[in-house]
């Protein structure tokens, strides 16, 4: 085939280039390829398609290459003629012109393209590592052999702060060298060293395509734990695996603390003397502690059960628990004193303090309620209160107590404009009980009394024991009208005086056996009839007394009036 015809049909460029540089003859390939037509090349030098400043340089290495022979060709870039930059290849052969002097044939292929994805891809390659040394895990890309091709940066350290040498990278190490349970690298010797070895090996062999593990390495001075990641990416064709490593010791150890410190908080509260409980808003109960199954008889399993809400609380006072648990919801500390309900349906006095955990965006999730039994407290209390206005012996109001009931007494006679009356008793000759058979039968006979007195009267009056062996009764609610107010008194007063007439059978103990001894008293009573007009408690006990006076210097076991003068 003539060469013409042969330039005209090859599928790349060629071109024939003379000894100064001049094309001599080329195809439309190659024209195509730089953007010019056959006749804008044809006589023009080659270094027409090169930036100007490589001109002169490759004009020479074409020169040589007649003059010497050898190589040129390779990848160049040149120019197109709308200035655009190309990739291109060539190679060069000499051929002979008809003058038998040496000219160049060059074949070009435009790998623009080409180029194009190789930078790519070498762009990408270098996105994919800057990210993976980015990471701090360690990540190394094994072949299905084990055979380590790439690692990050943070794999690199880890390997040279635990004594490996980052050259093994260049030499074709296999990974199952350096996690060998008995390999230097790796936690020597663990179970989870063993583990990780028999599980990657799977991973290579395709039988598993993931797993993890976590496992100690620690160095002498310092405790470190770390997550091992083993992928195999099934798409990728040859098959790479993944490793990587994760120091997971902050995690770790803020486990074990949070571990420590729920472990403390909940000896905490199983140690509590009072009851302990965390509740859901919606009643469940997270949170029971042994103090209050203890204190309502319920199992922590029936406290804890979905919805039990208190089940301790009493249905009928169910309006001021949700009362009480809104107020907290809204931010106050909530406390009452409550009569709470054990499992037996038997009661017991409990101060309970409720209080609402949020959560970090201040919304309130839980509730917190600690609950007392305060029975003991309540019973000291109520043992004070009675010490302080009770007389031991008769278990009547003391003389402070009745000092508020004749105030209160005159403060109703003001309202109602009834009359009232104050009976002040002395028992008659009571001493000689005490001296001939003691003290202790002195005061059976003094509690005796107290209860004939409480039998004469009713709920609303007041009987009290004033000291020794007098008594003072206060009867309220009297008729307004003085006459007969008084006719009401002298019925109560006579009353009185009968009932504590009436023999008295009182227990002794003679020669060491129980006998009784019948005993015969009688009461001086003194009765001061009053209503609220200009009268003060000072008052009426004073009246009452010279009456009762009276009523012994007349001879006693008798009744006498001290009317108030306003009265008379
Ligand atoms: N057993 C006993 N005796 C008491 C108690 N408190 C006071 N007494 C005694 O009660 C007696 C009261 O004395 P008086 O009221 O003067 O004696 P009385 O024999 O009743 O004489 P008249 O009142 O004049 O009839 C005294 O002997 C006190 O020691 C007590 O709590 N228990």
């Amino acid at each position: 085939m003539p060469f013409d015809e042969v330039l005209r049909q090859s599928p790349i460029g060629m071109a024939v280039i003379n000894f100064d540089g001049t094309y001599e003859a080329l195809n439309e390939v190659y024209c195509n390829i730089y953007g010019y037509t056959k006749a804008q090349m044809l006589g023009h030098c080659f270094t027409m398609v090169f930036k100007p400043e490589a001109r002169a340089s490759v004009l020479e290495l074409h020169q040589r290459f007649l003059k010497t022979g050898g190589i040129l060709g390779g990848e160049w870039e040149v120019q197109r003629a709308d200035g655009t930059v190309l990739h291109v290849i060539s190679e060069s052969a000499q051929v002979p012109g008809i003058d038998g002097t040496m000219r160049r044939l060059v074949y070009v292929t435009d790998i623009t393209t080409r180029k194009k994805i190789e930078r790519d891809l070498e762009a990408s390659h270098l996105f994919v590592h800057s990210v993976l040394d980015a990471l701090p895990a360690q990540i190394c890309v094994l072949d299905e052999k084990g055979i380590i091709l790439s690692a990050n940066s943070a794999w690199i350290n880890f390997l040279i702060s635990n004594g490996g040498n980052p050259e093994i990278l260049l030499k074709q190490t296999s990974y199952l060298d350096l996690c060998k349970p008995d390999a230097k690298v790796t936690n020597k010797g663990s179970l989870e060293a063993e583990l990780f070895y028999e599980k990657l090996l799977e991973v290579l062999a395709g039988d598993n395509n993931y797993f993890e593990i976590e496992y100690p390495s620690h160095l002498p001075d310092e405790r470190r734990w770390f997550i091992a990641r083993v992928t195999r990416i099934p798409s990728a064709e040859p098959p790479r695996i993944i490793v990587s490593h994760d120091n997971v010791t902050a995690l770790k150890v803020a486990q074990v603390e949070l571990h420590e410190s729920l472990t403390f908080t909940r000896k905490l509260i199983n140690s509590m003397q009072d009851g302990f409980t965390v509740l859901e808003r919606n009643g469940r109960a997270l949170e029971v502690n042994p103090a209050l199954c203890r204190m309502t008889g319920f199992m922590d399993t029936e406290l804890l059960r979905s919805g039990a809400g208190f089940p301790y609380w009493p249905q009928d006072e169910n309006d001021q628990l949700q009362a009480l648990l809104q107020r907290v919801l809204q931010g106050a500390e909530g406390e009452i004193e409550v009569s709470l309900i054990r499992k037996n349906g038997t009661r017991f006095p409990a101060n309970m303090t409720f209080s609402c955990v949020k959560d970090e965006n201040g919304y309130p999730i839980n509730y917190i309620a600690t609950i007392k039994d305060i029975t003991e407290r309540k019973r000291m209390e109520d043992d004070v209160h009675r010490l302080a206005f009770y007389d031991p012996l008769t278990n009547l109001p003391n003389r402070r107590l009745l000092h508020d009931r004749i105030e209160q007494s005159i403060a109703a006679g003001k309202r109602s404009g009834n009359h009232a009356a104050l009976l002040m008793i002395d028992l008659d000759n009571f001493k000689p009980l005490n001296d001939n058979f003691g003290h202790d039968v002195g005061d059976l006979l003094l509690i005796e009394v107290a209860s004939r007195l409480r039998s004469c009267v009713r709920e609303i009056d007041t009987v009290a024991r004033f000291g020794g062996d007098e008594f003072v009764v206060i009867i309220s609610e009297l008729q307004s009208e003085s006459g007969n107010s008084k006719n009401q008194v002298t019925v109560i007063a006579e009353k009185i005086r009968n009932a504590l007439c009436t023999p008295y059978m009182l227990p002794i103990q003679y020669d060491g056996k129980p006998e009784y001894i019948e005993h015969r008293c009688s009461a001086s009573i003194g009765v001061a009839l009053f209503n609220s007009h200009n009268t003060t408690e000072t008052q009426v006990m004073k009246w009452a007394d010279k009456a009762m006076y009276q009523a012994k210097d007349d001879g006693r076991n008798l009744i006498r009036f001290y009317v108030a003068p306003s009265l008379q």
